[in-house]
């Protein structure tokens, strides 16, 4: 038996890790949790699966669960997610919250040897020289729940890199895949909540429609691979039933297949190397798909792509400004304080303005994420 550590357990994927949970109640146990603000969710979870520990941000979300219940063991902040993460009892840390605020809890389950289901990407674009160095160093295999992150961790198979000739990822296009940069003038946030083929979080959601989803996940491809950006394709491919392929050096590509359903990477980061039979989920029926369509990436019509391998390519500070200009700036269009053009005029700007710094420690990045986001605040 397994106990899971749950980082952003209210939310997509957090509620698609429970259902594996409860699915393989005799492989794991939910054994802590941290959410940021959705209270009932999180007490139908606590009902369902008692947690022996409970992270919130904030005291008043701490007082309204302990109204609910005064026996609940409730920690706060930050330094309660390193805190659960680091616990004797945590056998895996899922970590699946939203944004850079996951990379403390990251390096504290990496120095304590844990085994680690990693969905947060933004994690590995702040600090992927750190996190990387830190897994190294304590013998950590970080698994991908990306869905295409663990396609090309099943096609690499162990493979050396040196065979590889190149990484693949997939694109479905996003919410908007259809349309000209002319027409996504007056586009709403509903529009861009739109996805095609993946029910998930919001902010996810915009990043696919921006194409930022894409230029994270090129840089997250990087480093979980230790791959140069030379060799890291983006292609459109809007079924979503390929999620990545590698392209090995004797021209034979290795693709992972399969209904675009995130438990099923979810559950294989957590049985890493074995595999589970998962009922709930959709087998793939080719003949019933009959075709599928692939197509370039134009880095005119999707701005983000182009800034994410620039800021990948040159490094240092850069692909932090990135990531926490995108924060921000999908949290404006969300609350529409901006448009959706706005969010790659934003980002554009805080690549061009914000000091370079060459190799970033934990505190610096720290320091350039809160700096950034604090800019653009203040300026709308
Ligand atoms: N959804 C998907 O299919 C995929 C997601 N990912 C990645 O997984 C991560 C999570 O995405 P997704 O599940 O869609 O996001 P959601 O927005 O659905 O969920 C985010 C979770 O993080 C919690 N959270 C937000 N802010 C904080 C905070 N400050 N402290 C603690 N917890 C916090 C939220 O709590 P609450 O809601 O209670 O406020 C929620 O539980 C992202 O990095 C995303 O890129 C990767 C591939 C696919
Ligand atoms: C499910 C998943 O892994 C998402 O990151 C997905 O890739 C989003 O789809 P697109 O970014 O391809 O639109
Ligand atoms: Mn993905």
């Amino acid at each position: 038996m397994k106990n899971i550590t749950l980082l952003g357990a209210t939310g997509s994927i957090g509620l698609q890790t429970l259902d594996i949970i409860r699915e393989h109640n005799d492989e794991f146990r939910l054994f802590a949790i941290a959410f940021g603000k959705n209270v009932d969710k999180a007490i139908d979870i606590i009902e369902s699966f008692q947690p022996k520990k409970i992270v919130v941000q904030e005291e008043s979300i701490r007082q309204k669960l302990l109204s609910y219940n005064d026996q609940l063991t409730i920690l706060l902040g930050n330094e309660g997610m390193e805190e659960i993460s680091a616990d004797p009892d945590t056998d895996v840390l899922v970590n699946a919250v939203m944004g850079s605020i996951g990379l403390s809890a990251t390096i504290t389950a990496i120095r304590h040897k844990k085994q680690i289901a990693i969905a947060n990407k933004e994690t590995l674009v702040t600090a992927g020289h750190i996190v990387m160095a830190e897994a190294k160093k304590y013998g950590v295999d970080l698994l991908p729940v990306d869905s295409e992150h663990s396609a090309i961790y099943q096609a690499l198979n162990g493979e050396h890199a040196k065979d590889v000739h190149k990484l693949i990822l997939t694109a479905s296009g996003g919410s908007f895949r259809d349309k000209k940069r002319s027409e996504l003038h007056g586009v709403t946030v509903n529009d861009a909540l739109n996805h095609p083929n993946w029910s998930m979080g919001a902010k996810i959601t915009i990043d696919s429609a921006t194409m930022m989803n894409k230029g994270l996940e090129v840089i997250e491809a990087h480093w979980l691979f230790d791959m140069a950006y030379d060799k890291i394709d983006v292609i459109q491919h809007k079924e979503s039933i390929i999620h990545s392929m590698v392209e090995y050096v004797d021209n034979s590509v290795i693709a992972q297949l399969g209904t675009p359903d995130m438990r099923v990477p979810i559950q294989y980061a957590l049985t890493y190397p074995d595999r589970l039979a998962l009922p709930a989920s959709k087998r793939l029926d080719l003949v019933e798909i009959s075709t599928l369509h692939f197509d370039r990436m134009d880095t005119e019509r999707f701005p983000c792509l182009g800034f994410a391998y620039e800021a990948g390519n040159k490094g240092g500070s850069l692909p932090t400004v990135l990531n926490a200009a995108n924060e921000a700036a999908v949290d404006l269009f969300l609350k529409e304080k901006i448009t959706f053009l706005e969010i790659e005029e934003v980002i554009a700007d805080a690549m061009a303005h914000y000091p370079f710094i060459d190799q970033p420690d934990i505190s610096a990045i720290q320091k350039i994420d809160q700096e950034v986001r604090q800019q653009i605040y203040e300026k709308f």
